[in-house]
């Protein structure tokens, strides 16, 4: 592990009117303590789980658009808003690793065939790779090593059974080669990872859940086990 915790810079912000500050935890932030190689963010859309990545990885220095630190080119509207406001805490530090962002994987694909890198993603380029083919030859070929993986949903492009292969590629990575990950997500495969840490960004604050407590456990349960009689209800004409 490496990156112990996170201090947001409270001194240095002047009104927690507007983005980013405005985000209710964010308002709420003092510092997180990172205690397990595998952290996952959770919580409702629109809770600052992406903004708080994004500027994890504005830290380290990735490309805040997908990408590791030699990875430079330029995205639309992809600078992070709360980087310069937090504080980074190592134990030791790494500056090897990789920012993960779903929807603009394509841009990073078009700069790897652009510095002709496609050899070191299992010989083909990534645009000539399926949305979850490509995620998982990153995943396979591209991480190694002492590093930090930073991965916003990385389950978009994965079907049920390539995330349990993904599951299996974090277990391998984290025990054989002292990787890193802090991975936001909405998927209770994911999220089932053995003695990972889950911070929910619901109700305003950052705070650890176990899995069976979080609703993508028992909403998906619940689901399984009683579909028709949810779908009756979801469906139900109000009176
Ligand atoms: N560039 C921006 N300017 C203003 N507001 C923004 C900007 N980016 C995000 N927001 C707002 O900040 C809040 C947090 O957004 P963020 O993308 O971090 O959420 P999230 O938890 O990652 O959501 P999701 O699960 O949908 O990906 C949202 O209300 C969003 O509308």
């Amino acid at each position: 592990m490496f990156l112990r915790n996170i201090q947001l810079e409270r001194e240095k912000i002047e009104s927690f009117g507007s983005y980013p500050f405005s985000i209710p935890v964010i308002k709420d932030l003092d510092e997180i303590e990172i205690t397990a190689p595998v952290t996952f963010f959770i919580g409702e859309n629109g809770t600052g789980k992406s903004t708080l990545l994004e500027a994890i990885a504005d830290k380290c220095e990735f490309n805040t658009a997908g990408g590791g630190r030699n990875n430079v080119y330029e995205v639309d509207a992809s600078a992070s808003a709360l980087g310069d406001y937090i504080r980074l805490s190592w134990l030791p530090k790494v500056t090897n690793g990789f920012f993960l962002r779903a929807e603009s994987f394509y841009h990073f694909a078009t700069h790897i065939d652009q510095i002709g890198g496609a050899h070191a993603y299992g010989g083909r380029s990534l645009h000539h790779q399926s949305h979850g083919e490509s995620f998982l030859s990153l995943f396979l070929h591209r991480f190694r090593g002492k590093a930090i993986y930073l991965l916003d949903e990385p389950e978009a492009a994965l079907s049920p059974n390539r995330q349990f292969t993904f599951l299996r590629i974090i277990h391998d990575l984290t025990r054989k080669e002292d990787c890193q990950f802090i991975i936001a997500t909405h998927s209770p495969i994911l999220l089932g990872y053995p003695d990972a840490e889950i911070l929910s960004f619901d109700d305003g604050e950052i705070r650890s859940v176990n899995y069976e407590e979080t609703d993508h456990y028992r909403v998906t349960k619940y689901f399984l086990e009683h579909r028709e009689k949810f779908l009756e209800d979801l469906f139900a004409e109000e009176e």
